[in-house]
């Protein structure tokens, strides 16, 4: 499967990386306006394939991304210490402006995968710019703030990551919400299985683990000036679920006609991804705080959108 991937700044070359180890691709070409950096950074991602899976990795201009069954989008300005994601929106949509048009002209029937934040606004101005269906607009929305839950709870608990089943919902922002009440590791509800292992999920617990997931950018972004491991990961696991037709659940985003009486907007929820996209969208059991949390998170961004 061959992948775009436009902007090869922190975000776009972690996702390069990413593919190339993971084994997500079998073509991945850089776009960016700054070719000498797109190229650099192709030329770098090349000499990691010996030591990973078989993939072409390659620089180019949109006439490059020809084929493309993904293209992802993580052009544009990222935040710096102390501003929000929603504060980058004018730019970004900006830039989106410029660069749907573009890959669409080469890739008419690629999936966007976008990663640009603020990633749920971006995700609708990408479906609004390109026409395309719903479901192959797709942001990356919380599947990075779900990772985050997860490595957090499962620190806590002492049990891999791997065997906590919990989502984030909502923005990819100030107003997710972590679905406690839906969680559980192994098959057992978190708390059962807290109480098991001698780790309970006290209210401390849970406000540690609330504000590390909701305030992970900001710290890490004071630290070192950005955030690219984490959602470059989480940007390949995406292209491996619709590369194979997993049928896999993930938190992604995508522009939803409803949520509670809000919509349409674009959020996350659990949703299934497959080839074409998003095949199929889950609305968890939710305790009434989560729910009218979700709601709430739901009209920040609707009116954001409509604030443009
Ligand atoms: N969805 C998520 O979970 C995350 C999203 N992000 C977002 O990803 C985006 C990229 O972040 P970074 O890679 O750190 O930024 P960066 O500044 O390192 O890279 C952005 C790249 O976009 C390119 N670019 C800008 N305008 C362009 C245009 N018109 N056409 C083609 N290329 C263009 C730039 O030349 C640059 O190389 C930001 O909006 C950031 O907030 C960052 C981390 C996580
Ligand atoms: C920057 C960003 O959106 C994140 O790391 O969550």
């Amino acid at each position: 499967m061959k992948v775009g991937i436009v902007g090869t700044g922190m975000v776009g070359s972690a996702a390069g990386y990413a593919l190339a180890l993971r084994g997500g691709a079998s073509r991945i070409v850089l776009v960016d306006r700054n070719a000498a950096l797109a190229s650099a950074q192709a030329e770098d991602i090349a000499h990691a394939v010996p030591f990973a899976h078989a993939c072409a990795v390659e620089a180019g201009g949109y006439d490059a991304l020809h084929g493309a069954a993904v293209v992802i989008l993580a052009c544009g300005v990222a935040q710096k210490p102390g501003e929000s994601r929603l504060s980058l929106l004018t730019r970004n949509r900006d830039v989106f402006a410029e660069v749907i048009g573009q890959v669409l002209a080469v890739a008419p029937d690629a999936i966007l995968l976008v990663a640009s934040n603020p990633v749920d606004v971006m995700t609708q101005i990408a479906r609004d710019l390109s026409g395309l269906p719903a479901e192959r607009v797709i942001g990356s929305g919380t599947i990075l703030d779900t990772a985050r839950f997860r490595a957090m709870l499962g620190a806590h608990l002492g049990v891999a990551a791997q065997s906590v089943h919990g989502y984030v919902l909502g923005e990819h922002g100030d107003s997710e919400v972590l679905a406690w009440s839906a969680t559980r590791v192994g098959s057992e509800p978190v708390s059962s299985f807290a109480a098991q292992v001698s780790a309970p999920i006290t209210e401390d617990v849970r406000a540690r683990i609330d504000q590390g997931v909701r305030r992970a950018a900001y710290r890490i972004i004071e630290g070192k000036g950005a955030t690219w491991y984490g959602i470059g990961a989480g940007l390949a696991r995406i292209c491996q679920a619709i590369r194979d037709d997993q049928r896999a659940v993930l938190s992604v985003s995508i522009v939803t006609p409803e949520v509670d009486g809000v919509g349409p907007v674009a959020l996350s929820l659990p949703r299934v991804v497959g080839r074409e996209g998003v095949v199929a969208t889950l609305m968890p059991e939710l305790a009434p705080d989560e729910r009218a949390g979700l709601r709430a998170s739901a009209e920040i961004l609707k009116a954001s959108a409509e604030g443009l």
